[in-house]
């Protein structure tokens, strides 16, 4: 039944474990139970699959600042923008530590893959830059705490990087296992910068209006990541059509 302005006004705020709760809920929509994500986990992808992904992913991981730099110009409050500008940093990095993006082009040529193919984009999938596109666009043009909470799959994401990282061990010995620093950084990473964002959205969302606008933000954010990995999983057939018609 749809529900007139007033009616949806006159709905009480969720309490902070009600909103909680709500947001922990998208877990069930998170990639790690995509069946290509399950085929990493259980050792069935193929070297030119394990490629396919790294180099996508990459579109992603090279993204992630410029949706940072979009929050932090969205949001009023300098002691937020001050904490959030790590989170740059930490993707950038400085002099000593190289950060996130340097990790994942280690972990390209780990998997044989030149950094510069990575850098020029040439496996990126329609579908992948669609999908992280739309992650930046979103965090340009929403309200800077619906942006944040967007970010929230990171609650979900230590446990799906730990099952990669011990299957990616396990089952691809042909990759050197010095390219999966990425993961091991982001496993210590990922929980401190996802308990800040929680506590921010917690705090910030204070109407059930806005309390279901950030979780609908989430919503849109595992949808994003699903669709990433459908593109991934039928990625190989796009290459082909590609290396066919250039012969
Ligand atoms: O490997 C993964 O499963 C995974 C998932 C996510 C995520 O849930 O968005 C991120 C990352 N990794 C990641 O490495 C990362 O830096 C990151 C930043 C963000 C974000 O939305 O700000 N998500 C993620």
């Amino acid at each position: 039944m749809v529900q007139t302005v007033e009616q949806e006004q006159k709905q009480l705020p969720w309490t902070k474990e009600e909103f909680e709760t709500a947001l922990y809920a998208q877990k069930s929509q998170y990639h790690d139970l995509h069946p290509f994500h399950k085929r990493m986990n259980e050792g069935l992808l193929t070297p030119p699959e394990i490629k396919l992904w790294a180099a996508n992913r990459f579109y992603y991981q090279k993204s992630i600042p410029l949706k940072d730099a979009a929050i932090i110009s969205n949001c009023p409050h300098r002691e937020i923008r001050r904490e959030w500008i790590e989170r740059i940093i930490d993707h950038d990095g400085r002099e000593k530590d190289k950060g996130g993006i340097e990790a994942w082009l280690r972990l390209g040529e780990a998997v044989g893959l030149p950094r510069a193919e990575l850098l020029d984009e040439r496996y990126v999938l329609p579908g992948v830059r669609y999908a992280v596109d739309a992650y930046v666009n979103f965090c340009r043009t929403q309200p800077w705490i619906f942006a944040i909470a967007s970010s929230l799959t990171e609650l979900f994401c230590p446990n799906a990087i730990e099952v990669r990282l011990a299957a990616l061990e396990s089952h691809y010995q042909w990759i050197d296992p010095a390219g999966f620093e990425y993961f091991r950084v982001r496993l210590k990473k990922a929980p401190r910068d996802a308990r800040y964002a929680l506590n921010l959205v917690l705090d910030n969302c204070q109407t059930r209006h806005s309390q279901e606008q950030a979780v609908q933000a989430l919503a849109f954010k595992c949808d994003l990541l699903w669709s990433q990995l459908d593109a991934i999983e039928r990625g190989e057939t796009r290459l082909k059509v590609m290396s066919n018609v250039e012969t």
